[in-house]
């Protein structure tokens, strides 16, 4: 199959496992939606379609059915797609063929996938999203996502308070330590979900 991907903007969104991915497709696509975007969402899942399945029952309606896929990336060390991003290329191949208009594909990954996520050679543009709940300290410690990505999202700004976090430090490290955007949200209310939307139309529609 010939790879067509780069007839769409696609988008990769990575991050530690729980932090947020997920809920932040879901506030972030009905309002591409709004805007009037055809939009294509990718999962990956090392075993399963869950995530996939989560977002097709949540999309109802709103995207249709066969532009929410599940692409299962193995675990196992030497069949785990790691850094290849062809199965995901495929995927978007797929979606091109039976609807040409799209406009952009948002690609989730987490863990071992980062790199397929953040591979140049499918997404045009990368967020990572991490969680106040997994520590303050989280950006002063350089992790090649929070340095590099092109928006890093801090999500769960609402725990901050349980789990004593001072967003102040957390925001004084990201800029410390990165050049690009930071974003801080709360995708239970979606506060700030506006400003993520902003930079990737900004980041890749416009670009
Ligand atoms: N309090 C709070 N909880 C949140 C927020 N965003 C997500 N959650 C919750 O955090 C949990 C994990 O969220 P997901 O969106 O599934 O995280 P994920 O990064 O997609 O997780 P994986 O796909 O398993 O890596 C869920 O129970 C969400 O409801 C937030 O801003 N505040």
């Amino acid at each position: 199959m010939s790879l067509t991907h780069r007839d769409v903007a696609t988008v990769g969104i990575g991050g530690p496992v729980g932090s947020g991915k997920t809920s932040l497709l879901t506030a972030l696509v009905p309002e591409l939606r709004e805007q009037g975007l055809d939009v294509g969402v990718i999962a990956n899942d090392i075993l399963t379609q869950e995530d996939a399945d989560v977002l097709r029952e949540r999309f109802a309606g709103v995207v249709p059915e066969d532009l929410v896929a599940g692409v299962e990336t193995g675990a196992c060390p030497h069949t785990g797609i790691r850094e290849d991003p062809s199965m995901n290329l495929q995927q978007i191949d797929s979606f091109l063929a039976e609807h040409p208009e799209l406009d952009l594909v948002l690609v989730e990954s987490g863990g071992d996938n980062l790199a397929a996520t953040f591979n140049p050679e499918l997404a045009d543009y990368s967020l990572y999203v991490i969680s106040v709940a997994e520590g303050e300290d989280i950006p002063r410690k350089r992790g090649p996502g929070v340095v590099d990505c092109d928006l890093l999202v801090v999500n769960k700004t609402d725990l901050a308070p349980h789990v004593g976090v001072d967003l102040n430090v957390m925001e004084r490290d990201a800029n410390g330590v990165r050049d690009g955007p930071v974003v801080f949200t709360n995708c239970k209310d979606e506060t700030n979900i506006d400003e993520v939307l902003t930079h990737v139309r900004d980041g890749v529609l416009f670009a």
